[in-house]
């Protein structure tokens, strides 16, 4: 699976969309795993990070810079809180688009204290003069703050006090490798498995005092497109749906009927997705058949069908993007429950 392939922006009012909206922000605060041991899965993250901070505490010293690389909502934020606790330290935290003059991020690098951890989300959208200065910053702990314009500029230099950068970034393949190589340990996060999405969901479903049994958090992770996140947002929509309609408790049959009602299907793809699907596989047999007109079809932008339901049909192997256009895989037609028509092309292509 290659995460770099997802570009998904969503928009807030999409359930199963991978970028927080307002009531995520309200409510992940309280659903943050607190420290490594209560991070669920990305095992090979956990452990490598877990010996990197254990190995710095041991020697009294700041923690190494930190890259964190991954789609939305895998807890790349959650995993920069927990480095900062691990090493009892404070946060600070901006984001790349945040930080567009490099008097910015002088303004906050000259503000911290030692040992601070300072969590850079979206470190790739930076600017290129804040970036040149990050660059020195990370590596003398030190910065030339430039005062006046012209040849009359002078460079004064500031010393910084130790601190640790965690950057997050959805494409570690943009940032430029002198920055990358500044990095001391860098852990790509991968989606989750639904078995480790089940535990999210029973732990946030504790913390939320919701009762939930195991076929009911299994239908539920079996939706939640490998993200933390989207497990529990459809989670409080499965319990709004169990207090009004039921007594309160989730199980299978009521995850079902919930995630029927918010046209979540049993793979975790909305209405969106499913149009794009319907429409190349009843419209066009199955394929190959170009973006705009694929586009035209559903009645979306080319650029909503590319970025926000493409990305996740691709993941899953329901649609193949090609030199001569959009193909759908055998999968595809299986999940829709159809049957390619003799002679579309599709047996060609894929040997069916
Ligand atoms: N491994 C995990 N175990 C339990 N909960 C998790 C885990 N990872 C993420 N979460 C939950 O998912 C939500 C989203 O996580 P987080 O904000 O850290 O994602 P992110 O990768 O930083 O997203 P973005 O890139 O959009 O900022 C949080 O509420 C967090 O509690």
């Amino acid at each position: 699976m290659n995460w770099d392939d997802t570009t998904e922006e969503t928009a807030p009012e999409r359930l199963v969309g991978s970028v927080a909206d307002r009531e995520d922000q309200a409510v992940e605060a309280a659903l943050r795993p607190k420290d490594l041991g209560e991070f669920i899965g990305q095992e090979k993250v956990r452990e490598q990070l877990d010996l990197v901070l254990r190995a710095a505490r041991a020697r009294g010293a700041t923690a190494d810079h930190v890259l964190l690389s991954g789609a939305p909502g895998l807890g790349k934020t959650t995993l920069s809180m927990i480095i900062a606790a691990e090493m009892g330290a404070p946060i600070r935290i901006t984001s790349g688009p945040a930080i567009q003059h490099a008097g910015d991020l002088a303004a906050i690098l000259s503000s911290l204290q030692e040992g601070e951890v300072l969590f850079l989300d979206e470190i790739h959208r930076m600017s290129r003069p804040a970036e040149e200065m990050l660059y020195m910053a990370m590596e003398d702990f030190r910065v030339d703050v430039i005062v006046g314009k012209g040849p009359g500029a002078t460079a004064i230099p500031l010393e910084l006090p130790p601190f640790t950068l965690v950057g997050a970034t959805t494409r570690a393949g943009l940032l430029p490798p002198p920055l990358r190589d500044r990095f001391g340990f860098t852990a790509h996060m991968e989606f989750y498995e639904p078995a480790e999405l089940q535990r999210v969901i029973h732990r946030s479903a504790d913390l939320l005092d919701v009762e939930i049994d195991t076929d009911g958090a299994a239908e539920i992770a079996g939706r939640s497109r490998g993200t933390p996140r989207i497990a529990n947002r459809l989670l409080r929509r499965v319990r709004d749906y169990a207090q009004v309609k039921a007594d309160g408790r989730i199980t299978r049959a009521i995850a079902e009927a919930a995630l029927k009602v918010y046209e979540v299907d049993g793979r975790g793809l909305d209405r969106l997705d499913r149009g794009v699907l319907e429409a190349l596989l009843k419209l066009f047999g199955g394929g190959p058949v170009g973006l705009s007109t694929l586009a035209v079809a559903v009645g979306e932008e080319r650029e909503t069908v590319e970025e926000v339901a493409e990305p996740f049909l691709v993941r899953e192997g329901l649609l193949a993007r090609t030199p001569r256009g959009r193909v759908a895989t055998p999968a595809a037609w299986a999940h829709l429950g159809l049957t390619p028509a003799q002679g579309s092309g599709q047996q060609d292509l894929f040997g069916a």
